[in-house]
């Protein structure tokens, strides 16, 4: 289980108004009749901070954009609109050895170890490419480290002259572990770290994550749809619903009283087998909106059982709770958590 963290621990990246989108194609019919291009919206007005030293899990289903949320921070996708501060640094302004700097600081191990590796290097190969690219270490010092790196993420020293094809699923993770660590980042984004993996070497790999989040005092964002995972090796939460961050939360928290009437249903329909952490909450109904035609309002208010009036044509924004979590719902407009929302645990 996860360390707690003392106290409030200093923001190390903060999100505001992030916004993402991606226009889709458009049929010749409907361009010569003039009508506005369409998009995904993606990512919209996200709102977070990262706590330096925490595990932050990021939750929500498929679709919500979890993925284009790691991948604008790591700057793989460009933001329409926003900001994201890393310490002193503007991050979606940085260009060249500025953003080189940062990528290494903020490094995102990908769910797909088979294609993230080069099936053709060993690994001793791809860890030296990484400290040479990186001048981490002058190359007389690299065999060394590469062995203390493989040590680190649990492989054998024997384990650098072979090629990826030679290990396993959860060995490869390992190994795209190790090649982040050799740049001494202070921030992994795992995306889907494990879900290609079977369930047994899930346990595996997360452990080893955690570990290396104590031992080096990383901080992590781990995305994943398992909440089993995500309760495992987190400190917070934070849940999003089509492109928007709906409630950030202490992990305990969430699990025992989660506010949001999304993060309700979600937990509700989670596989559990402990009766204590069942929610009285109705599981999920209704289908997920198209990213393409995001509802007014609340974008969950089409599939809440608790919407009125005001959810159609107000955006709420994430506020803070008198008692700590952050919700995006008018139901908490006044800050206070009503007792119209069903938010006990069936015991
Ligand atoms: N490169 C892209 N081009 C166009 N649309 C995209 C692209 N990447 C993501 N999307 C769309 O953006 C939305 C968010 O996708 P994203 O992959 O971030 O969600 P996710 O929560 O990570 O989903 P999953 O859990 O299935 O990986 C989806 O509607 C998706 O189809």
């Amino acid at each position: 289980m996860t360390v707690p963290l003392s106290g409030a621990t200093p923001p190390l990246m903060e999100i505001h108004g992030l916004t993402k989108t991606f226009p889709v194609g458009q049929s010749l019919l409907a361009r010569l009749r003039g009508q506005p291009r369409r998009a995904v919206q993606a990512l919209t007005d996200v709102e977070l901070t990262v706590r330096r030293g925490e595990t932050l899990g990021i939750v929500g289903e498929s679709g919500c954009g979890k993925s284009t949320l790691a991948r604008t921070l790591v700057r793989l996708y460009d933001a329409d609109r926003g900001s994201v501060r890393y310490g002193d640094l503007d991050v979606l302004t940085l260009r060249g050895a500025d953003l080189r700097q940062y990528n290494r600081q903020v490094q995102m191990i990908f769910q797909d170890p088979y294609s993230s590796l080069n099936p053709r290097m060993t690994v001793e190969a791809m860890l030296r490419e990484a400290l040479s690219v990186h001048r981490m270490r002058p190359p007389a010092e690299q065999p060394a480290r590469v062995r203390e790196l493989l040590r680190l993420v649990g492989l054998p020293p024997e384990a650098a002259g072979r090629l990826p094809h030679e290990f396993s699923g959860g060995q490869r993770q390992r190994i795209g572990i190790a090649r982040a660590l050799a740049l001494e980042p202070q921030c992994l984004i795992a995306d889907e770290l494990v879900s290609a993996l079977d369930v047994s070497v899930q346990a595996q790999v997360v452990n080893l994550l955690l570990e290396l989040q104590e031992r080096l005092d990383l901080t992590v964002l781990f995305v994943a749809h398992d909440l089993r995972l995500v309760r495992h090796i987190s400190h917070r939460v934070a849940v999003m619903y089509l492109g928007r961050v709906v409630e950030v939360s202490d992990t305990g928290a969430i699990f025992t009283s989660p506010r949001h009437p999304y993060t309700q249903a979600l937990l509700a329909a989670a596989p559990t087998l402990d009766p204590t952490q069942r929610t009285a909450a109705p599981a999920i109904t209704g289908e997920l909106p198209s990213p393409l035609n995001v509802p007014s309002g609340c974008a969950f208010r089409t599939r809440c059982p608790h919407a009125f009036d005001r959810c159609a044509t107000e955006r709420p924004a994430l506020l803070k709770l008198a008692d700590g979590p952050e919700v995006a719902c008018h139901l908490y407009d006044s800050g206070a958590s009503p007792s119209t929302v069903p938010l006990k645990v069936a015991t």
